[in-house]
């Protein structure tokens, strides 16, 4: 039996005992797991005619007695082939008007992957976007436009350094090239970030909630208990205390590479802020500027499924990071987009994937602390029909105590502050209760005179 027929046979064996073991569910959730049930029985059909006696004998082997639970097959003879099998679009009808998405995806730890991974052919209604949020791409690339491309390799040079304050200032957007991290390094790290999302589903699940370190995450979607549409997107998530912290609790799958990379990144990222926080009047970032600007770094593994439907849905919606600055490793799929503000029309950018180059964009932390002459800029990434993407953001974060408001530099010269001062662990958990929306966490932190 192949992996594939494998996982199918072990989901439904799991749904099944969900489904009879209890006696004493409502009636709106009895009624939906037997249906869950004829969807992946469904499914087994197009697959192995012979798994599906297996899903019989689990219904007939029940006390199970609610109308729907007990049909032999709920599809009618013209959704059926010749072979009296579901179609493949029949399936996937089935699946996406009856499966419990949310608790499969969700709650037991399947993820966006393990839902693609079944075949689907239609996203369910679950990740469907309404009309104004999907990603209208005869809007992208106006005059083929893109976002400033700089080569880092002399970044003491004054005109690289304009070049960089420049491109954070007006687009919020660049990447940089020649940044001194060794190829090899970033294609071992794209390869760990496969292993990891390729493992069994019961080997991924035990960094879900009750994950063996705080500061080891996997997650689906943004914020699903706080979205009404779920994002086509899986992610690990991992804070970067020290190396010994990483060492003894990042996942062994990709636990070095990671590290590697952390430890080249860090001195890129250092470089990075001190050319933008120069033109702050901040001539020297000190151990108190330090905690406010880094003092708590994260490294995201993005994995986004292939998707029957990218129109219809959004890797991750338009958003701003809330990071100081981010760094972010793209796999060579494409599908990040940046917002661009036009004189007649605003237009979504492509960040085209470059060969060896990172990506660079300022959050909210740094617009605030510059008073608005850096600008974190909405973005969101698409997913793709045709192959799985992943991506890698380093999120430079404060730490969660640390205060953000604007520079005292900035203001020296009798600027008026645009912003107040805030904790940045409230800032946090304020963008994490909602569902993302463009830019508006920012607000969270606007003097309103
Ligand atoms: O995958 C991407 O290219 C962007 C991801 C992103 O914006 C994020 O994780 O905040
Ligand atoms: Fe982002």
């Amino acid at each position: 039996m192949n992996s594939r027929l494998t996982t199918l046979a072990r989901t439904l064996k799991s749904t099944s005992k969900k489904l009879f073991s209890s006696s004493t569910q409502s009636t709106s959730t009895t009624s939906q797991f037997p249906q869950t049930l004829v969807g992946l029985r469904a499914l087994l059909a197009a697959e192995s005619p012979s798994l599906t006696d297996f899903a019989d004998n689990l219904k007939s082997n029940s006390s199970y007695s609610v109308e729907v639970g007990t049909k032999k097959n709920p599809l009618s003879q013209a959704q059926m082939d010749e072979g009296g099998r579901p179609r493949r679009r029949e399936m996937a009808s089935a699946l996406s008007n009856s499966f419990n998405v949310t608790e499969f995806v969700v709650n037991q730890g399947n993820g966006v992957k393990g839902l693609a991974d079944l075949g689907i052919e239609a996203v369910p209604q679950q990740y469907i976007q309404p009309l104004h949020e999907r990603f209208d791409s005869s809007i992208t690339n106006p005059q083929h436009s893109t976002i400033p491309i700089i080569d880092f390799s002399n970044s003491d040079d004054p005109q690289v350094k304009e070049a960089i304050c420049e491109a954070a200032a007006n687009w919020g957007f660049f990447q940089i090239v020649n940044h001194g991290i060794p190829i090899d390094i970033l294609h071992g790290l794209k390869a760990s970030v496969h292993r990891f999302f390729d493992l069994p589903v019961p080997e991924k699940r035990k960094y879900l909630k009750d994950s063996p370190s705080e500061s080891v995450r996997l997650a689906t979607s943004f914020s699903p208990r706080a979205e009404q549409v779920l994002e086509w997107k899986d992610y690990l998530m991992m804070l970067y205390v020290s190396e010994d912290e990483a060492s003894a609790s990042w996942p062994p799958e990709c636990r070095h590479e990671a590290i590697e990379y952390m430890k080249r990144a860090e001195i890129v990222i250092k470089r990075l802020l001190q050319v933008l926080l120069d033109k702050l009047n901040v001539k020297e970032i000190d151990k108190e500027n330090e905690h406010m600007l880094m003092g708590a770094m994260r490294l995201n593994f993005n994995y986004y499924p292939k998707c029957p439907n990218p129109e219809l849905t959004a890797g991750v919606g338009r958003h701003s990071d809330i990071s100081t600055i981010t760094v972010l490793l793209q796999d060579d799929s494409g599908g990040l987009f940046v917002h661009r503000e036009g004189d007649i029309t605003d237009s979504w950018i492509h960040v085209p994937p470059v060969n060896g180059a990172l990506v660079i964009n300022v959050g909210d932390v740094l617009q605030i602390m510059s008073n608005d002459l850096y600008k974190s800029v909405e973005h969101r990434a698409v997913p793709n029909r045709n192959t799985s993407r992943i991506s890698i953001p380093i999120f430079v974060n404060p730490e969660p105590q640390a205060l953000i408001g604007p520079l005292p530099q900035v203001l020296e010269s009798g600027e008026r502050p645009i912003y107040k001062q805030v904790k940045y662990s409230d800032y946090f958990s304020h963008f994490f209760s909602k569902p993302h929306d463009g830019k508006k966490a920012i607000e969270f932190a606007k003097l309103h005179v």
